[in-house]
């Protein structure tokens, strides 16, 4: 039984209408315009997730890469990539004087500075959990917030939403990637009943993810309507009134970093919708004085050749990120099997493009 709230477009469709916001390989196109993404984590203990999520959105497409990281993992992260733009600007407990009294916003202006640059945010991958980083990081996200500016929320970047979930209630353009585990941390904090694996897998399987998109809808609705990549088996998205389940098959080793390559696609994806929703190319399509909202409104945007509204883009945005991870992963598997890691994946990224979306028409790919 699926679930009344979910688009019935089939992946080719989708990948269709994903590849209308690609923005076109261009000769007019100057440094910057087709993605300025910065992945804002990276600390004493990770500095593998930062690296992973920044070259996922590097290798996707994005013209600059940025990280901001902890003092110490600094010099780790550059090491690893000199295409990176590595800022260590996040504090500590280990880089300030008296934790108890920091001046949080202070702390964070450096970063906040650099937010009118930017098209998207990446905010979470390794971060860590010291008080002062996630205090800062906090700013960090009423200052994006405030200025309009998308952001993905991972790892322990979703601990501050579940620690202060008034931080992004109600604000739409930002993505939340949760594991299982993080899922029923937010779904706890927010008052939200998930079924058990056990009651979940008594289901048949149409039943079954009935029951998973039930509880991501409820998630996306607690906190306003902000958009969920429920991670599993599938990936279950939803932004509250409209869901798409994201099914590409995946490989079978479960090593850590994958959900890394899956933020870094979200944010050039994220990057590549504003510029979509700019106009900075004609994408060839009509019109359209229409603002979508509800599922049916997303779904006939869907199947016609209409411009799309924001709420449609960034369910695509979502659900593209989600089968591009999937499909690197089933694509490293394939090559390493059990060994497979997940700088595997980082390799993957453009082959997997390729073959689930394809440069868009117009794009010159040769000179
Ligand atoms: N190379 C790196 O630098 C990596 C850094 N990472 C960072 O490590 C930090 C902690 O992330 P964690 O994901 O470990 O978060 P947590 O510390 O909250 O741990 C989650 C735990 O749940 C378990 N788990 C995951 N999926 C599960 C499932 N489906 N069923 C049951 N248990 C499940 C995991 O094995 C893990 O022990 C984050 O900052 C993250 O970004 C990880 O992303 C892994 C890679
Ligand atoms: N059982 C599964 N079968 C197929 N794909 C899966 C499965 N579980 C997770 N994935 C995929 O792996 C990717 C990472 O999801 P995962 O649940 O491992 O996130 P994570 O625990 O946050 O990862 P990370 O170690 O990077 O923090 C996602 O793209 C998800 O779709
Ligand atoms: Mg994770």
């Amino acid at each position: 039984m699926e679930s009344v709230h979910h688009v019935t477009a089939s992946s080719k469709v989708l990948f269709t209408k994903v590849r209308k916001i690609v923005p076109p390989m261009l000769e007019k196109f100057h440094k910057g315009q087709l993605g300025r993404v910065a992945v804002i984590g990276g600390c004493v203990d990770y500095t593998g997730a930062p690296y992973f999520s920044a070259m996922a959105s590097a290798k996707l497409g994005c013209d600059m890469s940025h990280v901001v990281c902890e003092r110490s993992a600094a010099p780790v992260v550059k090491s690893y990539s000199p295409n990176l733009m590595v800022h260590p600007l996040l504090p500590s407990s280990d880089t300030v004087k008296d934790t108890q009294s920091i001046d949080a916003p202070a702390l964070a202006g450096p970063i906040i500075d650099m937010l009118s640059r930017l098209h998207a945010l990446v905010i979470g991958p390794g971060l860590g959990r010291d008080g002062v980083t996630l205090k800062v990081v906090a700013e960090v996200i009423k200052a994006a917030r405030s200025q309009s500016i998308p952001f993905v929320l991972d790892a322990d970047g979703l601990l501050i939403v579940t620690e202060n979930p008034g931080l992004i209630k109600g604000y739409k353009e930002c993505i939340l990637t949760p594991n299982v585990v993080e899922f029923g941390r937010l779904a706890k904090a927010l008052g939200i009943k998930v079924a058990s694996q056990a009651e979940i897998s008594q289901e048949g399987n149409g039943d079954q993810i009935s029951k998973e998109s039930e509880a991501c809808e409820q998630l996306s609705k607690a906190l306003g309507g902000v958009t969920v990549v429920q991670k599993g088996p599938h990936d279950v998205i939803s932004n509250g009134v409209t869901s798409i389940i994201s099914d590409t098959k995946g490989g079978l080793k479960r090593s850590g970093g994958q959900g890394d390559t899956l933020t870094g696609s979200l944010g050039t994806f994220l990057a590549w919708r504003a510029a979509y929703h700019d106009k900075l190319w004609d994408s060839g399509e009509q019109d359209n004085a229409n603002d979508a909202q509800t599922r049916d409104e997303v779904q006939a945007e869907l199947e016609s050749n209409k411009r799309m509204s924001p709420t449609t883009t960034l369910l695509l945005a979502a659900w593209a990120g989600s089968s591009i991870t999937r499909e690197c992963s089933r694509k490293a598997f394939e090559a390493k099997g059990r060994s497979m890691q997940a700088s595997d994946l980082t390799d993957e990224v453009h082959g997997a493009f390729l073959r689930l979306i394809g440069e868009p028409e117009g794009s010159q790919t040769h000179l």
